[in-house]
């Protein structure tokens, strides 16, 4: 709400002048009625200034109506542009935790669903806008025409009303139990776009999916919605029978009731029939904008941009600050409970790291690894206890510049097609470079590197793109480590990089690549399950259900088991 609120405060001017333009082509329409019932009355007097007059009132009237509807459908579009953009800017602004545990159906929801939703209703703002003033200059009319039969029109009016009310609270709940239905469904889409493996292995599971959960969701949603149109249906035609009653009302009141002359009736039955256009419009166009409403509701209650950029991020680059060591103190992280279950909690961790250093964090599965990398990185901020960068407190405000000393290859990476982007100004080249221009000596440091990783016969660059991503795991995450080579940042962090690498690449990492990049001044943090390699690192540091200890490589063994074992399951991989 607040986002539309915003918005339309933005177009305060357009929405003036949208006003005015309507209220003039009301008043036009109502006083072409309003002309014809006093002709009627009083005769015509002179033809040519009748027709005049007439053609007068109707060019007003369509010009004014098209000069409003082109302002409100442009002002209706520019709010849907802006809410896109506005959605994705919070969702960029939203932190990582939050991001986690609102999952990427939801997400998906919003950006997809939502957004279209809120898009239907604020189409329908320029034709309610224009029949609500319409529908203002016709009552008014009406009042002027008699005060009595305007006061039987407003308590007939407010029974139609009072009943709209009602149902309008019950469609509500309705359309608010669609979206859920509908975020189910979007669950469902994710597992079968992201499980098509196992689907197409298993008939079982496609059938548990389809049956169980896609098409149940699927059919809650049809049901309900049908309920709803259903009951917003009953409502239309029981507001045509209200104003047939209106009608019969007037003209019963009118042969009985002297005070009433037949001219107003007949003012009254012509100003109730051109009403009713507008009415429909209004009560066709209330579904559309409950729908946007429960939309802008859900995605208040998303909570999203909860870590808002400082004014210094959204305008200018960051400026990294020159790395020279990190620690934690005391450093917690929990993550939020889920249902009855607290959630795993990170630490107290006291850890430090100097520039230069390679250092190897080990441990078993769910032992905190990750969830350690992503508070070393600044993804996450600590619950207590605190980070420090040379010394200084990394807080909210000044986490964005802490960030940017980081580059990291997660398991779950997305790999960026488009190398240049993140590439640092260092990579593109300098004075010194022999080659002719800045992209030639880019292009050259590109392909040194896919040669370096072993993937130049499979990938090549051109206009900064990579010619393809898709390539197998073990491959992708060698592009993974191009844009790391590209991004050239201080600290680098590789959550279990060598997993998806043959034999002879991981050797390649753990003994040349690694040591290579230690060598070129890089900080090194990288998670590792490779036992045979811990000697590469300058220190190693274990894991176990959230704390830190450190690792001596003589006398320690991970997972409690011995070097001979793991060497066995080595030599046997
Ligand atoms: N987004 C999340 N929300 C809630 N809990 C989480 C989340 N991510 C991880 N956890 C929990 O935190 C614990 C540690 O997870 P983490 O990913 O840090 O382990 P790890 O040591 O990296 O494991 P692995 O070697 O299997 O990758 C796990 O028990 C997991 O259930």
């Amino acid at each position: 709400m607040e986002m539309i609120k915003q918005l339309l405060a933005q177009s305060r001017r357009t929405m003036l002048l949208a006003i005015v333009a309507s209220a003039l082509s009301a008043v036009a329409g109502v006083m072409i009625i309003g002309g014809v019932n006093h002709a009627l009355e009083n005769g015509l007097g002179s033809l040519t200034y009748g027709v005049l007059a007439y053609l007068a009132m109707v060019s007003i009237l369509f010009m004014s109506g098209v000069w409003s509807q082109s302002l409100l459908v442009g002002l209706g579009h520019r709010m849907v542009y802006q809410l896109r953009l506005q959605l994705v800017q919070r969702i960029l602004n939203t932190s990582l935790a939050r991001q986690e545990q609102l999952g990427g159906p939801a997400l998906y929801n919003v950006l997809t669903r939502d957004v279209t939703m809120v898009a239907n209703a604020t189409k329908q703002l320029p034709v309610s806008l224009y029949n609500g003033l319409l529908l203002l200059a016709g009552i008014s009319y009406l009042a002027w025409l008699s005060p009595i039969l305007f006061l039987c029109t407003v308590l007939l009016v407010a029974l139609g009303v009072w009943g709209d009310f009602k149902l309008v609270g019950r469609i509500k709940k309705m359309m608010a139990d669609v979206r859920y239905y509908d975020e189910r469904l979007f669950e469902q889409y994710e597992a079968v776009i992201e499980g098509r493996n196992e689907l197409g292995l298993s008939q079982p599971r496609r059938r548990h999916l389809f049956d169980r959960r896609l098409e149940p969701a699927a059919k809650g949603a049809m049901d309900t919605a049908i309920k709803a149109d259903l009951l917003w249906a009953i409502n239309l035609n029981w507001t045509t029978v209200l104003v047939f009653a209106l009608i019969g009302l007037v003209f019963f009141l009118g042969m009985t009731l002297e005070s009433i002359t037949q001219d107003v009736v007949v003012g009254y039955v012509l100003t109730t029939m051109f009403l009713r256009t507008p009415i429909a419009m209004i009560l066709e166009a209330i579904p559309a904008v409950l729908r946007g409403t429960v939309a802008l509701k859900a995605i208040d209650k998303l909570k999203l941009a909860d870590q808002e950029q400082t004014s210094n991020e959204r305008d200018e680059p960051i400026q990294a600050l020159h790395f020279e060591s990190l620690s934690l103190n005391k450093a917690c992280y929990e993550y939020p409970t889920q249902g009855d279950e607290s959630g795993f909690m990170l630490g107290p961790i006291d850890f430090q790291l100097k520039r230069g250093e390679l250092v190897f964090l080990i441990g078993g599965n769910g032992s905190g690894k990750s969830t350690l990398a992503k508070l070393l990185t600044g993804l996450y901020l600590p619950t207590s206890g605190s980070v420090k960068v040379n010394d200084d407190l990394v807080t909210h405000d000044s986490v964005a510049e802490y960030r940017s000393c980081f580059s990291t290859i997660f398991p779950n990476f997305f790999l960026f097609d488009d190398v240049l982007s993140g590439a640092n100004e260092s990579t593109l080249g300098d004075e010194d470079v022999k080659v002719n221009s800045r992209e030639d000596y880019f292009n050259e440091r590109v392909r040194h590197y896919l040669e370096r990783l072993a993937i130049d016969h499979k990938v090549s660059i051109k206009n900064g793109q990579l010619s393809t991503t898709s390539l197998s795991q073990g491959q992708r995450k060698r592009l993974a480590l191009l844009l790391m080579y590209m991004e050239d940042r201080q600290v680098l962090l590789l959550d279990e990089w060598a997993a998806d690498q043959d034999p002879v690449f991981r050797e390649v990492f753990y003994r040349e690549i690694l040591p290579e990049l230690k060598a070129a001044g890089k900080t090194i943090i990288a998670i590792s399950h490779d036992d045979r390699y811990f000697d590469a690192a300058d220190r190693v540091y274990r894991l176990d259900q959230g704390g830190i200890t450190d690792f001596d490589l003589h006398s320690d063994s991970l997972f409690h088991t011995s070097i001979k074992d793991s060497a066995l399951a080595e030599s046997t991989r």
